[in-house]
């Protein structure tokens, strides 16, 4: 029996998922991601910037690409964290039902964990295909200031709630501090702050 073997078959790559809009991505999201991944032992988290969030269309969102590359940016230093294109390539509005079966095809031997904050997870019943997102992926709620962590009426063991660290950070604060000429620095990567200034994002937000 190989090292990663077990007398019922291979060992599964425990990977989890992180998906949100990143516009942009903040702290908030890197220690929330970094704390769910050691305390359920992942091998990797992937960072899945949605192609069109389609419950957030009562406003603008940037380009896909922005938020890709900011994405990138932040996660690039840390060797288990990566960032996936799959539902900016995919196209149309982007339903975690497809992140979820896109990613288990294209990681056949991996069980998913997938990454909700607080607000996420309370809207999670909303979702397309709700009931059958439970049997793709084991999903963690994490704590979220200014939201109550609950998993009411979601399916019994599918989910777990964990307490991380609390950062009263949001994307929407981040652009209107932009907005405003107010600083984001140390609320998102320092290499956000600058991709922000270069591309004069949220300038009007
Ligand atoms: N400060 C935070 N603490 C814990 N989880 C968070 C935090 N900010 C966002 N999340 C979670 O990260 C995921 C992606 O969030 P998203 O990209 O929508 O960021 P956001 O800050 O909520 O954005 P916006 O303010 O534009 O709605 C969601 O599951 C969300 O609940
Ligand atoms: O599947 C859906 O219908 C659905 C509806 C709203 C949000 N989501 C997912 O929830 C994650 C966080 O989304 P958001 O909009 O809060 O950034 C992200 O991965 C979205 O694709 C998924």
């Amino acid at each position: 029996m190989g090292e990663h073997e077990t007398p019922t078959g291979p060992v599964k790559r425990r990977l989890g998922v992180m998906g949100g809009t990143f516009d942009p991505i903040h702290h908030g999201h890197l220690v929330a991601a970094s704390e769910v991944a050691s305390l359920f032992h992942l091998d990797e988290v992937v960072f899945v910037p949605t192609g069109e969030p389609w419950q957030k269309s009562q406003r603008a969102v940037s380009p896909a690409e922005d938020r890709y590359l900011m994405t990138v940016i932040a996660t690039a230093s840390n060797p288990q964290f990566s960032v996936s294109r799959i539902d900016i390539d995919r196209g149309g509005p982007t339903y975690t039902i497809d992140t979820l079966r896109d990613l288990k095809a294209l990681n056949d031997d991996a069980d998913l964990f997938f990454i909700t904050g607080a607000d996420a997870l309370a809207q999670i019943l909303t979702w397309r295909n709700a009931e059958e997102l439970f049997s793709l992926a084991h999903f963690i709620g994490v704590t979220r200031p200014g939201h109550v962590l609950t998993d009411d009426g979601l399916p019994e063991g599918g989910v777990s709630l964990v307490e991380v660290p609390a950062l009263a950070i949001s994307s929407t604060d981040c652009r209107a501090r932009v907005a405003e000429g107010d600083p984001v620095w140390y609320l998102v990567p320092d290499g956000v702050v600058r991709y922000i200034d270069k591309r004069e994002l949220y300038r009007g937000a």
